[in-house]
């Protein structure tokens, strides 16, 4: 029977799939649903220095091929997190677990960065530089003078594990740009893609979410080939030092040994884990698993990244 275990930096995971950040991670209750389930680990909802109300509602709604989200980064608060990860690494020593985090300034995102170095907080952190959902934040990785300068900053005080989560770039000249901006940092991984920005569906005659006038954020199958194309873009571009998670359009094992064969050493699973509930992870691992003793891989080693061409 196939393994799916992965590695991520130094640390081993017993599954290569767990939540993307926003899904199911809003609260404790929440992602001890995550951790109760075969997910291999989980990511904090994206925390900022103080807790945030996020955008009015409706501002989440199923599509039938996915969602489209403005949240607006609503979340408990940077210690609320920080306190639950701590007590997690006495009640699960073993296990690894990520901390999504961003400032609503740079100086923010220097003093939660600072007070997670500063922390005893084991696990690894993810920086979102790419929420697209903020009214008038700009989505930051698609500014690669500021990532630069940003990650320069961070790297000189910051010496736990850490990765970015970022936009879809549609450009191959970005994927150059932006890969070789990554490559200058110490990174753990980088995680590709957050949702696609400031899509607009519309019911009927009317926008479905009431922030920025229906503009939000798309998830689903419409951006999977967006995903694979920047999971694969940036793993044949990075240090291999560099490990890629794929998110994006997972809603089966087939979507998951996709972003495995383009590159991906994990998957974060979202709109899929929203609708379906955590129970999800255990139906496309087997699937995974499935296709995996099907074509005789024994572990994600044996195909990741060995995507063909013609
Ligand atoms: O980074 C994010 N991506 C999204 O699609 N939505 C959330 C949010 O709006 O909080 N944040």
């Amino acid at each position: 029977m196939a393994t799916t275990k992965t590695k991520i930096g130094n640390f081993e995971f017993e599954n290569c799939f767990m939540n993307a950040a926003g899904v199911y991670c809003y609260d404790k209750n929440e992602l001890e649903q995550v951790i109760n389930s075969q997910a291999g680990t989980f990511v904090t909802k994206t925390a900022t220095l103080q807790s945030r109300p996020g955008n009015p509602e409706p501002r989440y709604h199923d599509t039938t091929l996915g969602s489209i989200n403005s949240m607006g980064l609503p979340n408990l608060g940077f210690d609320y997190y920080l306190d639950y990860l701590l007590e997690l690494q006495k009640t699960h020593p073993h296990r690894t677990f990520f901390f999504s985090l961003v400032g609503m300034s740079t100086e923010d995102t220097h003093a939660l960065l600072k007070k997670v170095q500063e922390s005893d907080f084991k696990g690894i952190t993810e920086l979102n530089l790419s929420c697209p959902n903020v009214p008038g934040k700009p989505q930051i990785a698609y500014d690669l003078e500021t990532t630069e300068k940003l990650l320069a900053d961070i790297f000189s005080y910051f010496k736990k594990p850490l990765g970015v989560k970022l936009p879809p770039y549609f450009d191959i000249v970005h994927f150059d740009q932006a890969a070789a901006v990554f490559n200058k940092f110490p990174l753990t991984f980088i995680n590709c893609i957050n949702s696609i920005g400031n899509g607009l569906v519309i019911e009927d005659e009317s926008v479905v979410i009431k922030p920025k006038n229906g503009f939000g954020g798309i998830g689903g199958e419409y951006i999977k080939p967006t995903a694979l194309a920047n999971v694969h873009a940036f793993y044949k571009r990075l240090n291999s030092s560099i490990k890629i998670i794929g998110t994006g359009g997972i809603l089966t094992g087939q979507d998951a040994f996709e972003h495995i064969l383009c590159g991906a050493s994990m998957v974060q699973i979202g709109t899929t884990l929203h609708k379906e509930g955590p129970s999800a992870f255990e139906r496309i691992t087997n699937e995974l698993k499935a296709i995996m003793d099907k074509k005789g891989y024994k572990t994600i080693e044996d195909f990741r990244g060995k995507l063909k061409y013609l």
